[in-house]
């Protein structure tokens, strides 16, 4: 096997389901493919970072696919120098093949080892995609001079207020990575929600698991394949390739992003549940205190406070699972930095 035009989401959807494990050369170092969607990239000079960049766990989010797999591109060329330990992952080949979020049970809900509780090719998915990350991290799993990353790369369904945003997922400690901060800040994004709980996400998994930094990257409305505006996440591919060919987290202020915490998440709860809101309303769309946001036959929920926000609203999915997320500002110099 052989990877034509160093096009790794070419090979990737040719190959949807599995792909017999083979490597190459590149200008910097070794490239393996271990399994469809697996790149791991080990260049010839040591490094004390490893970095994973994870697109389509969500297949429709196309934006951030094309982004990496041009990134990708570019290394395996020789345009752009790695001299980090990177691995890369396209999440749900399946699902991008025809253009769905997912096709039997969403990817996203089904990490820290849920998939043992699911059927079907996702659940096998998660699974994989859990060994590839472990295998990655196994070699530096006890050095803690090495620094793991996880950056989740995604797109909304629905417009946004802070169009690109990140979730920080629930840290124990409530100690939150100040370097982190600055390279979100300095890659374009605009808001930060601090998770309140552990979730089954792919960001999650990482951070709680291997000791990871990881997030969950929100860049921008979801697109087709091929109707993307790549220029839209200028700010991420430069900083991107900085950590590549330098291993340095550039860095901007990161208190002029605006930092929510996570105050509930809604569940759906019954087939009656149903947000109060048009289909047109943004993600940090914010609401009146006592406005009835949600209701089923079994529930009911008021807004707390003035001011308090929705993120994700989505009432298309399975009993039990998350419709919606509620944000509250804060004030960033309230958060404890590590
Ligand atoms: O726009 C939406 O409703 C969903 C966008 C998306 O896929 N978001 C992630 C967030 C994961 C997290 O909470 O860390 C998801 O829902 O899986
Ligand atoms: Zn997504």
């Amino acid at each position: 096997m052989t990877m034509l035009n160093n096009d790794f989401l070419a090979l990737t959807l040719a190959n949807q389901d599995a792909l017999v494990p083979f490597q190459f050369t590149f200008p910097q170092g070794d490239a393996f493919v271990e399994d469809t969607g697996i790149l791991r990239l080990e260049p010839n000079v040591p490094s004390t970072v490893n970095l994973v960049v994870s697109v389509g766990i969500h297949g429709n989010e196309t934006g951030p696919i094309e982004l990496v797999n041009q990134l990708v591109t570019s290394i395996l060329d020789g345009r752009v120098s790695l001299n980090v330990r990177l691995l890369i992952l396209i999440g749900n080949p399946v699902a991008a093949n025809v253009g769905k979020r997912f096709c039997e049970v969403n990817l996203n809900r089904l990490f820290n080892g849920a998939w043992q509780q699911y059927d079907g090719f996702e659940s096998k998915r998660a699974a994989r995609l859990e060994k590839a990350i472990e295998d990655f991290f196994a070699p530096v799993a006890n050095d803690a001079q090495q620094m793991k990353l996880h950056y989740d790369l995604h797109t909304a369904i629905r417009g946004s207020v802070h169009e690109k945003f990140v979730v920080y997922p629930f840290v124990k400690d409530g100690i939150y990575n100040q370097e982190q901060l600055g390279f979100l800040a300095a890659s374009g994004i605009d808001a930060v929600l601090l998770s309140h709980q552990p979730t089954t996400t792919f960001s999650y998994y990482s951070h709680a698991v291997h000791g990871a930094h990881a997030f969950t990257v929100e860049l921008g409305k979801v697109f087709p394949f091929g109707e993307n505006d790549l220029t839209r996440f200028a700010d991420l591919k430069q900083s991107l390739i900085v950590l590549f060919e330098q291993g340095v987290l550039a860095q901007s202020e990161w208190s002029s992003m605006n930092v929510f915490r996570v105050l509930d998440s809604l569940i759906k709860d019954d087939d009656s549940y149903v947000l109060n809101i048009a289909d047109d309303v943004r993600n940090f769309t914010q609401f009146e205190a006592g406005y009835r946001l949600a209701h089923s036959n079994k529930s009911d929920y008021h807004i707390e406070q003035s001011g308090d926000a929705i993120v994700f609203p989505n009432t298309n999915l399975p009993i039990g699972q998350r419709a919606g997320l509620m944000v509250r500002l804060i004030d960033p110099s309230a958060l404890k930095l590590g």
